[in-house]
């Protein structure tokens, strides 16, 4: 399946009252780039639900102007349970503004828990194995 990208333009509206962006603002980006990369690999985003966000942190403030960039990839895999792991940078910089993970099950029509299928794919890279690391580590 590989890294999900997509990116957002950080906008007046975007930003909090230090000038900055809005925690609220990424955390939104933030479930909406994990719950694509989701829809991606379970090609039903009408059957996923979020149960879990877990410990995602704001490491460094965005600023207006910035260009953030969501990288998404899944980190694990349950039965009706998955999760994803997101990581947000700025612009042409790969230092880390803000990263955590995110449990989404999946469901019928009648929100039934139901199997997902999906199969955990080797680690792509280095950066993959230690995410499934802290992915093993979280609950
Ligand atoms: C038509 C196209 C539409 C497209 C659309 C576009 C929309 C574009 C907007 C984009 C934005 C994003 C969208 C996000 C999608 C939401 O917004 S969903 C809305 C928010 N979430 C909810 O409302 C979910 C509410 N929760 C529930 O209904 C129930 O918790 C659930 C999900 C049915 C699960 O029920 P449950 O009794 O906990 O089930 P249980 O069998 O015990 O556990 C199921 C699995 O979940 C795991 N689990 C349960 N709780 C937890 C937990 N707290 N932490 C971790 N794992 C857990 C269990 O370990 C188990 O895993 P497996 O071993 O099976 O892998």
């Amino acid at each position: 399946m590989g890294i999900v990208k997509v990116s957002r333009l950080v906008k007046s509206e975007d930003l909090n009252h230090h000038g900055t962006l809005f925690a609220g603002r990424g955390a939104e980006w933030f479930v909406e780039a994990c719950f694509i990369c989701g829809a991606k690999i379970t090609g039903k985003p009408e059957n996923i639900v979020c149960v879990n966000i877990h410990g995602l942190t704001f490491k460094t403030p965005g600023n207006k102007g910035d260009i953030i960039n969501l990288e998404t990839r899944l980190a694990k895999v349950g039965r009706t349970s998955f999760m994803v792991y997101g990581k947000m940078t700025r612009n042409n910089s790969q230092d880390i503004l803000s990263d955590g993970f995110i449990t989404f099950v999946f469901v019928d029509e009648n929100t039934k828990t139901i199997p997902h299928g999906i199969v955990l794919d080797e680690p792509i890279d280095d950066e993959d194995i230690q995410i499934r690391k802290r992915a093993e580590n979280l609950n």
